[in-house]
């Protein structure tokens, strides 16, 4: 799937800026904005449930625009709350969205329902399902088709830390075993962030950063290292002057943005010139800070 410059104006009002990203088969990619950002949007438009004003999306090569039958069938959505009859079974339920399709075989229902793994309670009455089950029943209904692509706007939604747990992974498992490409959307990074392979962070209508969260892990590598030392100023003065470092004060102690490997040659610096160091305090810098610098807010909510 492949967004092409993709925008969206409402009236005089531009929501969407000129989206682009491609997703892989087989990846799962988080779709992270704050509240109002443009996420639901910029999905709606990419499975045709509203207009594009400019761009495109393409899925397996058509165009939603311009061949919206052929770009739509590789694609499942939960998009609004999966319609469910709580009066039936979740296989009930299965069965009945199956018959609006073609060739679904009774072999594939099966499967999907493994794949989200419903099998135990398949034959209880949906609407006896925990939310984390109906998602789960929602995300097998999207894959009866056998799409390519998988889009499921705030699928965390919700959902205890158990439900997000299981969430996250039957998502992995469909994306490994099923190939598909799964596109999450999300405000809460943290909720997320441990079922994708890569984010796109959107704030305001546009792309400010694609992130694999990989390379976020080694750019976290960087810790903020806090140094109790005597004398305090002379500390900072000689290291602004022989080191690369930027360095401020807090709280009485000296702050550096260090690696691991730095964090031994700073203080041997410091002993050499005959400071005292009374203490080292090195800081986890999280993913969440991460988030927070790249769309320059303290609060996402
Ligand atoms: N029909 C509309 N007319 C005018 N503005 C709209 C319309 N629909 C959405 N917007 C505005 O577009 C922006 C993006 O909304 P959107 O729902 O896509 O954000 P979101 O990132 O999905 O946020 P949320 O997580 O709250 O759903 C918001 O500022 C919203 O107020």
């Amino acid at each position: 799937m492949q967004l092409i410059d993709l925008k969206k104006t409402i009236g005089n009002k531009s929501i969407i800026k000129g989206l682009s990203f491609d997703i892989k088969a087989g990846e799962v990619f988080g779709f992270l904005g704050p509240n109002g950002a443009g996420k639901t949007t910029t999905i709606r438009m990419m499975v045709g449930l509203m207009n594009i004003t400019e761009g495109d999306v393409i899925i397996q090569g058509k165009s939603i625009k311009n061949d919206y039958k052929g770009a739509i069938r590789h694609v499942g959505a939960i998009v609004e709350n999966p319609e469910m009859y709580p009066f039936m079974s979740g296989m009930k339920n299965l069965q009945h969205f199956a018959r609006m399709m073609e060739g679904i075989t009774p072999e594939r229902i099966q499967e999907v329902v493994s794949l989200v793994g419903l099998d135990k309670a398949i034959h209880e009455k949906a609407g006896r399902y925990s939310l984390g089950m109906r998602q789960r029943l929602g995300i097998a209904q999207a894959l009866l088709h056998r799409p390519s692509i998988l889009i499921l706007d705030e699928p965390t939604n919700g959902l205890d830390p158990s439900g997000i747990r299981e969430i996250r992974k039957y998502i992995r498992n469909l994306a490994e075993q099923e190939n598909v490409a799964v596109i999450v959307s999300s405000h809460l990074l943290s909720e997320i962030e441990l079922m994708c392979d890569r984010i796109g962070i959107i704030k305001n209508g546009e792309l400010i950063a694609i992130e694999s969260i990989k390379s976020i892990e080694v750019q976290n590598d960087v810790k903020d290292v806090h140094i109790e030392v005597h004398p305090l100023e002379s500390a900072k003065d000689f290291l602004e002057a022989h080191t690369a470092h930027k360095v401020t004060v807090h709280k009485k102690e000296l702050v550096l943005s260090l690696t691991k490997e730095q964090i031994p040659k700073v203080l041997k610096e410091l002993i050499h010139k005959g400071m005292d160091v009374y203490g080292v305090r090195v800081l986890q810098s999280t993913l969440e800070d991460k988030f927070f610098d790249l769309i320059g807010e303290n609060t996402i909510e």
